[in-house]
């Protein structure tokens, strides 16, 4: 089975375009979206989970037209929006079984044992009987995941799942995910370039609500091979970098700033090779598509 997007466009009230002919085949397995603010990554989701009309274009999952058979479509979908609110003086196990009596599942011994099942695959089930409100961010994302995965869906959308998460619980829900991925389509919506290196065997970057790539990681990266230079400047010099290369990115290492060029031969002595890697496919792309718009490269931000 294959989400199949064509010609999807959206334009909001107020004139904002945010959906451009969007194309996308989405297979099974982990699939990242990625894209800066307001890219229009949550305008997808939504209108792919069926909370938003689009103007233009299709949307097929397998044979369901997702976005006629609206009913059908939720019944075979799990979303984790970007604000997923919990009643916070409610535990995590009545929360659970009060979604799945609104998701269907109207038999109580069966629901019981759905909703435990699902807490001990999101590993709270030892903190079921506590009141969400208690429960760190991590915890919640977690929870968020077991209200999804109710009802076996065949498509999960987390859109920005990791922001605000620690180490620790980013490295959790990472697991989770991946092996939720194993079995269903998961789109994983973020601006967070390693999220996607670590998990996803397919992805695409989009930006200003335009698809400007989309592929799988490893190829793209080698596909950059050769074509990426480092070198450390002083920041007063950024400026003098930028106006004579194309500076797809710059961050602050040791007191020093790094740049990372874009270039087919090396651009100067002073410039190394760089392995390439997807956050420099991702810079890249919104470099060459922001060419002539732009003030300042991209800043690096390290998760
Ligand atoms: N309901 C709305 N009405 C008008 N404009 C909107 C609406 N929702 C989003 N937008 C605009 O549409 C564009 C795409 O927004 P969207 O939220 O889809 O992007 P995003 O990639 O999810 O960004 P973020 O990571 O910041 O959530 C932005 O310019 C945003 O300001």
């Amino acid at each position: 089975m294959e989400l199949v997007i064509q010609n999807l466009s959206k334009t909001y009230p107020n004139g904002t375009k945010a959906l451009k002919n969007i194309n996308l085949t989405i297979p099974k397995g982990m699939f990242g979206l990625l894209g800066p603010n307001g890219a229009g990554k949550s305008s997808l989701m939504r209108t792919i989970a069926t909370l938003q009309e689009a103007d233009t274009g299709s949307i097929m999952l397998g044979d369901l037209d997702v976005l006629r058979q609206k009913e059908e479509m939720r019944k075979v979908l799990g979303y984790l929006p970007q604000e997923f609110g919990v009643y916070p003086k409610v535990s995590a196990e009545e929360m659970l079984d009060h979604f799945a009596v609104l998701k269907g599942i109207s038999n109580p011994k069966e629901r019981k044992e759905v909703v435990a099942a699902l807490l001990q695959q999101t590993n709270l089930y030892d903190v079921r009987k506590k009141n969400l409100g208690g429960y760190s961010g991590g915890m919640k994302q977690r929870f968020g995941i077991a209200q999804a995965l109710l009802g076996n869906p065949q498509l999960i959308i987390v859109d920005e799942p990791t922001a605000g998460l620690d180490p620790a619980e980013r490295n959790r829900f990472h697991n989770l995910l991946s092996e939720i991925g194993e079995n269903v389509i998961v789109i994983l919506s973020t601006h967070i370039v390693e999220d996607v290196t670590d998990l996803c065997r397919n992805f695409a970057i989009i930006n200003k609500g335009e698809v400007l790539l989309t592929g799988d990681p490893l190829e793209v990266i080698n596909n950059l091979n050769g074509r990426i230079w480092r070198k450390f400047i002083h920041k007063s010099e950024l400026a003098a970098h930028q106006a004579q290369y194309d500076v797809i990115s710059s961050r602050l290492f040791a007191g020093k700033t790094i740049i990372h060029v874009l270039s087919d031969v090396q651009p100067g002595v002073e410039f190394e090779p760089v392995n390439a890697d997807l956050e420099d496919v991702y810079f890249s792309r919104i470099f060459e598509a922001t060419k002539g718009e732009r003030h300042e490269p991209a800043e690096v931000i390290m998760n």
